[in-house]
């Protein structure tokens, strides 16, 4: 195979192997930058929700620490004395609301059934708790931007709520022990007590969609109502998209449904997947999905990266380093077939047209490497400079054509006599030199008459041309240049001339 193609196969294998590192490089990156953005995401979620969480945990210590001490102190709240009844809607109670005939004090609207109207000793201890807690319930709304609603409700039947919803609204009715605020928060199914997260549910009073922290509030041991917070989405939603990282994060409850997440989803939607925490894991669809855990185990944060999200990126980060590597290759195989065609056109340059022999170029380039190694090895080279006789005849009686299938035929015949590093060379119309290296002067005559006997040897063209040579031998001295090493092998190959020519005449000394 020609080497060009092995250097082009070799530069292509490795800009492929190139591209394939950096579409994997590109694969990786991606897949690290989801990784790192659940980990914010879920930390800032998780941050957000024992935020939360401390705030109903203040509100039910609040409710718990008014409750002793208005048991203690035997002072109740001012607020008791304006409960009366709403009869339009079969509940006592006591307003902020403005036409309500409410208090100024009052953030919310306390409504419960009758029982408001005659109060045993701890039912007042627990409405003064609640009332002492006002300021909570008005720090809440005020300054935590995702608090929706703020509420204690009692096992005593009635409810105090804030914002103050107007009681043709929303007022205390037993359904509310189903709630799940309720139904989740109280001791039958919360023996330690501890605070609940609820489910994702669309507020009745149109606030949209929103989650519940509750807290039962215990006194002495005695489970009195529970603590709530509701929460709008807005935080939790834009929590999901914080940061940069392909694919969607998607909040989730501990049965799989949705809680929050960027793009719009229906109430209950869950996303049934296999989480496993630090692992991605790949369905059927080739989608990855990775997890991290939430508010400990109640919330997770799932990342969802589609299969041709992930590829479609891969290429087109990879498109520029693969651009440039195909350039690159592009470059190899531009110079390799460059260097290609400098060869061809220096061989060109340094050939002899009709014979293929070595022109005066070549030989210049050619015999100095091959003297400079004679002369370390301290050997002689030679100079053979070889005349075709008459071979002005030749052209005239044969024609040109046939001149010129001499002269290659016998620079064939001088090419296959001499040694493998000799160099043979068409010095003019039909003068050849031969430089001799590698031997002595035995070596050199031997050769240079050879070389006459090849010639002499048989007939040569289609015109059957008896042709010989004569020549003159000298050995090369190195202190002079080939001209002048070439006029005394000039003056040899005159003296063979003369003497009759087919002959080889040379000075070399004899052995
Ligand atoms: N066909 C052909 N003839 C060439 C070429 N180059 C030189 N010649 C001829 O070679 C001849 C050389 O003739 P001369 O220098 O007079 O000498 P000669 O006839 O060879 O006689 P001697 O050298 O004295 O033996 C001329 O006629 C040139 O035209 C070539 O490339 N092709």
């Amino acid at each position: 195979m020609p080497t060009r193609y092995i250097l082009i196969g070799l530069a292509a294998a490795i800009a492929l192997t190139l591209s394939v590192v950096e579409y994997q490089a590109e694969l990786r990156g991606i897949r690290q930058a989801a990784e790192q953005a659940v980990q914010v995401r879920a930390n800032l979620i998780n941050r957000y929700i024992i935020l939360m969480r401390q705030n109903v945990y203040a509100l039910d210590s609040t409710i718990e620490d008014r409750y002793l001490e208005a048991r203690r102190t035997g002072s109740l709240a001012r607020e008791l004395e304006s409960i009366r009844p709403f009869v339009d809607y079969d509940v006592w109670g006591v307003s902020g609301a403005a036409g309500e005939g409410g208090i100024e004090s009052l953030s919310g609207t306390l409504t419960g059934t009758s029982v408001l109207a005659r109060r045993p000793p701890e039912l007042d201890y627990e409405l003064t708790a609640v009332f002492s807690a006002e300021s909570q319930f008005r720090t809440l709304l005020e300054h935590v931007p995702e608090v929706i609603w703020v509420y204690y409700t009692s096992l005593s039947e009635f409810i105090y709520i804030a914002p103050d919803p107007a009681v043709a609204d929303f007022r205390f009715s037993d359904v509310l022990y189903t709630k799940e605020f309720w139904s989740q928060a109280e001791p039958s199914v919360n023996p330690e007590g501890r605070q609940i997260i609820s489910d994702l549910y669309d507020d009745a009073y149109g606030q949209g969609l929103m989650i519940s922290l509750s807290s039962p509030v215990v006194v002495d041991g005695r489970f009195l109502g529970i603590a709530s917070l509701d929460l709008g989405l807005g935080l939790l939603r834009g929590a999901t998209g914080f940061g940069e990282a392909l694919g969607e994060s998607i909040l989730i409850d501990e049965n799989n449904r949705i809680v929050a997440r960027r793009a719009d989803f229906e109430l209950g939607e869950t996303y049934d997947v296999d989480h496993r925490e630090d692992a991605w894991i790949i369905d059927a669809d080739g989608t990855r999905w990775r997890s991290a855990i939430v508010a400990r185990d109640e919330l997770r944060l799932l990342h969802r990266l589609p299969r041709s999200t992930l590829y479609w990126n891969g290429v087109r980060e990879s498109l520029l380093v693969w651009a440039v590597l195909f350039a690159m290759l592009v470059l190899v195989a531009f110079s390799v077939r460059l260097r290609e065609a400098l060869a061809k056109v220096t061989t060109l340059m340094n050939r002899d047209d009709l014979t293929g022999l070595l022109n005066r170029r070549g030989i210049q380039e050619a015999y100095r490497p091959l003297r400079e190694l004679a002369l370390r090895e301290g050997r002689d080279s030679a100079l053979l400079l070889l005349d075709i006789d008459h071979f002005k005849h030749i052209n005239d009686s044969h024609g040109h054509e046939v001149g010129d299938q001499v002269l290659s035929t016998i620079a064939d015949r001088l090419q296959a006599h001499v040694r493998e590093y000799d160099l043979v060379c068409r010095w003019g119309g039909e003068e050849i030199l031969v430089f001799l290296a590698n031997g002595d002067a035995e070596v050199y005559r031997a050769i240079a008459e050879r070389l006459r006997q090849a010639v002499d040897a048989r007939p040569m063209s289609s015109a059957n041309v008896q042709v010989s040579v004569s020549g003159g031998l000298t050995l090369f001295a190195s202190d002079e240049s080939l001209v002048k090493n070439l006029q005394r092998a000039d003056r040899l190959l005159y003296q063979a001339k003369d003497s009759g020519r087919n002959r080889i005449v040379s000075d070399l000394p004899d052995v």
